[in-house]
């Protein structure tokens, strides 16, 4: 093995640089609707028909010709002649003339000849049910929601990236469509390194860790669009790294994400062993905690292969995952770059000094509307995320945020129920 880390730490924003260079966004693929929700779509839609198609019955009543209730009033209402029902699944077939009017549901197509819908609660129907009158008028197009109100054929109704909502699939089906083109999930593989780790599940005798990095990932890559297609648990051999490497090399995948072995330790072989079988970028990120953080390409016939190397430490592995190895996976899936937290800004409790020339990243409890940075700040406290509300950033060239200094903090909770 040759000699541990000899270079300065990289700059996350360089390596980023050149993963955007060198890697598309994934290849489109036709889904059911039923498949669609929460992907990314990879063309714009075009509405191929209006919504609704044709002029639709907006409250219960009477369809009737406006210019016949024109004049009706308290003092003088005026009588027309009940002619049929349309209901929603079973339109009146004929034509509403002069004097008439046809009792409507709401959903029912208007007849021919009706302009406007005048409610139940505005009318009087006659003992025999043959009259129906009104004591005051129904100007045209009440309550009627016309062709194309909704959706217009032709009409961009959602453009492409969009990550699919509910509400767009619903969308979609509304418009008669059952599938449409999203770009590819980036199918993912798991090395997970140490001959410490045992299994989830597996009671590990002294000197052995549960490998809890594992399930933290397999949680994470869902949620940046990528899939887990493949996990690998190889000691600290680098005969049997350069075995997974290579096996990497024969698996439908498009990133390798490999935790522990990134540091210096003697047992640490993971970067030497990327640098032999592929090309190790940066060993090393100018970023706290996480520094170990290692990336490069391994070579599938002519086609690269990203894989980041993430330190053991489960604090060191989740932040290396958000500041580059999801990052990695979400424009591989054609989404934004962008952290994908919810955020909300709050004055610092209290001041925090951090290093120079390393961009920082700060587990933070929101109380009383304040940013308050946790005390517990080692690199292997999962309890320390779990107490967690969220993060903040450090840049790389600010060293002292002064107490009441406002942080954008992350919020590791997706939905906005939480109450501070
Ligand atoms: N001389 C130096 N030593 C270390 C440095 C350094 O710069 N110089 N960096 C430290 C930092 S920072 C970190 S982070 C760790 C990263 O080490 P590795 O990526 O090589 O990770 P390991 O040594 O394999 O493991 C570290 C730690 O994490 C536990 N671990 C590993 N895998 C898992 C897993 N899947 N689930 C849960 N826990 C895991 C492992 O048992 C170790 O306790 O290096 C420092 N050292
Ligand atoms: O990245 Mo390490 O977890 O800073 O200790």
């Amino acid at each position: 093995m040759t000699d541990k880390r000899t270079t300065a730490p990289a700059l996350l924003c360089d390596v980023m640089i050149q993963i955007k260079q060198r890697l598309r966004p994934l290849e489109s693929q036709e889904v059911l609707w039923d498949q669609a929700a929460g992907r990314v779509l990879a063309q714009a839609i075009t509405a191929p028909v209006s919504l609704p198609s044709f002029p639709r019955a907006a409250m219960d009543g009477f369809a009737v010709r406006s210019s016949d209730l024109e004049a009706a009033s308290p003092e003088q209402p005026c009588q027309l002649q009940v002619r049929g029902v349309a209901y929603p699944a079973r339109p009146w077939p004929g034509t509403v003339s002069v004097g008439t009017a046809v009792r409507i549901m709401t959903g029912a197509a208007i007849p021919e000849g009706a302009d406007t819908v005048a409610m139940l609660e505005d009318s009087e129907v006659s003992a025999d049910g043959q009259f129906v009158s009104f004591r005051r008028p129904s100007p045209p197009g009440r309550h009627v929601i016309a062709v194309g109100e909704d959706v217009r054929a032709g009409q961009v109704v959602l453009p492409a990236g969009r990550v699919l909502r509910p509400q767009d699939v619903a969308l979609l089906v509304a418009l008669g469509l059952t599938s449409c083109p999203v770009v590819r999930q980036p199918r993912v593989m798991l090395l997970v390194s140490g001959s410490e780790l045992v299994p989830p599940g597996v009671i590990p005798k002294v000197g052995e860790i549960v490998d809890s990095n594992t399930p933290l990932l397999q949680a994470l890559i869902p949620r940046d669009g990528g899939q887990v297609v493949e996990v690998l648990r190889v000691p600290d051999d680098p005969v049997l790294l350069r075995q997974a490497f290579r096996q990497a090399l024969t698996k439908d995948i498009d990133v390798v994400l490999v935790s522990g072995g990134s540091s210096t330790g003697d047992e640490d072989f993971c970067p030497c062993v990327l640098a032999e079988m592929g090309e190790l970028v940066a060993q090393g990120l100018a970023i706290r905690p996480a520094a170990p953080t290692g990336f490069g390409w391994l070579n599938r016939a002519g086609t690269l292969l990203p894989v980041v190397l993430l330190p053991g430490n489960p604090v060191a592995c989740l932040v290396a995952y958000e500041l580059l190895a999801g990052r990695i996976i979400r424009h591989l899936a054609g989404r934004s770059l962008d952290l994908p937290h919810c955020q909300r800004t709050a004055p610092l409790r209290e001041s925090w000094s951090s290093p120079p020339g390393r961009l920082e990243w700060v587990r933070v409890c929101i109380e009383q509307n304040q940013a308050v940075p946790l005390r517990q700040r080692g690199a292997s406290s999962i309890s320390s995320l779990v107490a967690a509300d969220g993060f903040f950033l450090v840049p790389e060239e600010v060293t002292l945020y002064p107490a009441g200094t406002i942080v954008t903090v992350y919020l590791f909770d997706t939905l906005s129920g939480q109450q501070f």
